[in-house]
């Protein structure tokens, strides 16, 4: 962490335990403890490879018990910044603009106050960019590949531009400086604020039948945003101070890796939630979703998103992610010879093909006048025969081959384009750059080009300049993005194969 960075933490810490920000038990704040206030439970430390600045263990933490409270007081919410009179005159004119679209202005505004806003302690540790999907350039957006990724990443942009275009007179009426009016400030505060709302599916787990990944899908709505939190009495959400430095965990991963080493069962150990506003005590309270060791970083589990989901709304994706799906094409034939919603229909991290898709297909590889008695067994997630079971997975097989051939690089391609990339992000001399950058492949000319490179211009110097390394990040996430996407596909590939497989004689 720089030293600007840490003198600003202090000084949030210092405000946040003011203001009753507290992970102790009681309400108000310990004494010894009021120049921070995480003393109890938490410190701030940085994780590289899981979200950078975060909250780790200050000592061994139990599965269910409190880390944090912050009071409603604290919160920034329409309400609370409609304190401020002249904010809450215009934004209550009528006007046709959403609550997050007015929660944005109103954290633009808050920013256009400076040092003199109440909320400034905080306002000086937002990150200062966003690598969410809405601030991909054409170049990153195309690095994607993939149409589906594309097409979302222009939609999140248009969206983020006509939402800009609608608050720009209020902002002007607020006289915003003029910093503060422009696009680049709009996606800045959208992606700390935007909440969306989605489908989120879950699964339900039905024992005893075959296959093993039998599950039902269910779905209900939730909200989302890179910092935002739902609160009950503002469909818009709140920021919450302090609370929105937890970096995020794919539920599921944690709760299973760690579910064995929990300590006896205590009261607080069944709590489902990672936290929630708390109308008894009048604050958010966040708590421990499994128990901790000291100096392990404190995760919370904001929801159950693909990597596409994740760079959409937060700006980074996994590795390894448990949620993560693959969707390939069907054709309407497929599709509606059977009653499976259409988002169930895809292949897992894993390159198993999801349940429903499984079962669709086997349906659909049925001749048509066997298909009724077929599909009750089919639902319950039973192969029909060899030879259907066969005529499925050629089908899954042969469509995961074409779309990895229609793509323009392949996976291998990709592999070492990332690695040429980090080469070049841990170049620690202008020299040692420009000889990577000589050595590199014609994608990285390409990349250096579109964020125009001229002739005879030093490549060390535009690399360094803090544009050009933003686009670079956004750049290596949209290449991780589909590195992960073709792996998915060539391990259904090999898990087809495999299957095929067990069905010749001597397997047999
Ligand atoms: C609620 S904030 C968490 C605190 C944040 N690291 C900070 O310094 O302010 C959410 C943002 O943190 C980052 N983040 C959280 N979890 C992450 C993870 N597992 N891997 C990479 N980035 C993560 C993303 O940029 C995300 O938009």
């Amino acid at each position: 962490m720089e030293r600007e960075e840490e003198g600003n933490l202090e000084i949030l810490l210092k405000w946040a335990s003011e203001i009753g920000i507290s992970n102790s038990p009681i309400s108000l704040s310990d004494r010894s403890c009021l120049s921070s206030c995480l003393c109890h439970s938490l410190f701030v430390s940085h994780f590289p490879d899981a979200g950078g600045r975060g909250l780790a263990a200050a000592r061994p933490l139990r599965r269910g018990e409190l880390v944090l409270r912050v009071p409603k007081s604290a919160l920034m919410t329409r309400e609370s910044l409609s304190k401020d009179q002249r904010f809450s005159i215009v934004v209550n004119a009528p006007s046709s603009l959403s609550p997050i679209q007015i929660l944005i202005v109103g954290l633009l505004y808050e920013m256009n106050k400076g040092r003199s806003s109440w909320w400034y302690p905080y306002l000086v540790n937002l990150p200062r960019g966003y690598d969410i999907l809405a601030t991909f350039g054409e170049f990153e957006k195309q690095a994607l590949q993939v149409d589906d990724a594309i097409w979302t990443a222009e939609k999140a942009t248009l969206k983020a531009e006509s939402e800009w275009k609608e608050a720009n007179p209020l902002m002007k009426e607020l006289n915003l400086k003029p910093q503060f009016l422009t696009f680049r400030a709009w996606l800045w505060a959208s992606a700390t604020f935007t909440l969306t709302e989605f489908h989120h599916h879950f699964n339900i787990i039905i024992p005893n039948v075959e296959s093993n990944d039998v599950k039902f899908y269910a779905s209900t709505l939730i909200k989302i945003s890179s910092r935002t939190l739902h609160v009950p009495w503002d469909e818009a959400g709140c920021l919450c101070p302090v609370g929105d430095l937890f970096n995020y965990v794919a539920p599921g991963e944690e709760d299973s890796a760690h579910t064995l080493d929990l300590e006896q069962l205590d009261s607080h150990s069944q709590r489902l939630t990672d936290g929630g506003f708390e109308e008894d005590v009048v604050a958010y309270c966040f708590y421990a979703r499994r128990h901790y060791e000291k100096g392990e970083q404190v995760l919370l589990g904001y929801g159950t998103y693909t990597n596409l989901e994740l760079l959409e709304h937060y700006g980074f994706l996994l590795n390894d992610n448990s949620n993560e799906k693959v969707f390939i094409p069907l054709q309407p034939e497929i599709c509606s010879s059977n009653t499976w919603p259409k988002d169930s229909m895809f292949i897992h991290q894993s390159g198993k093909p999801s349940f429903a898709l499984l079962s669709a297909l086997r349906i659909w590889a049925t001749p048509r006048n066997q298909r009724r008695p077929a599909s009750h067994l089919a639902y319950s997630g039973s192969q029909l025969s060899a030879e259907n079971e066969i005529l499925v997975m050629r089908w899954i097989s042969k469509n995961c081959n074409c779309i990895l051939k229609s793509l323009p690089t392949s996976f291998e391609e990709d592999r070492f384009l990332l690695s040429a990339i980090d080469k070049m992000q841990d170049s620690c001399s202008p020299l040692e750059l420009r000889n990577t950058v000589a050595s590199s492949t014609a994608h990285i000319h390409a990349f250096l080009e579109a964020n125009g490179l001229q002739d005879g211009e030093d490549v060390a110097e535009l690399l360094s300049s803090r544009k050009t390394k933003r686009e670079m990040d956004r750049w290596r996430l949209a290449i991780q993005w589909r590195v992960r996407y073709k792996e998915i596909l060539i391990n259904c590939i090999s898990h087809c194969s495999r299957v095929i497989d067990s069905f010749t004689p001597q397997n047999i």
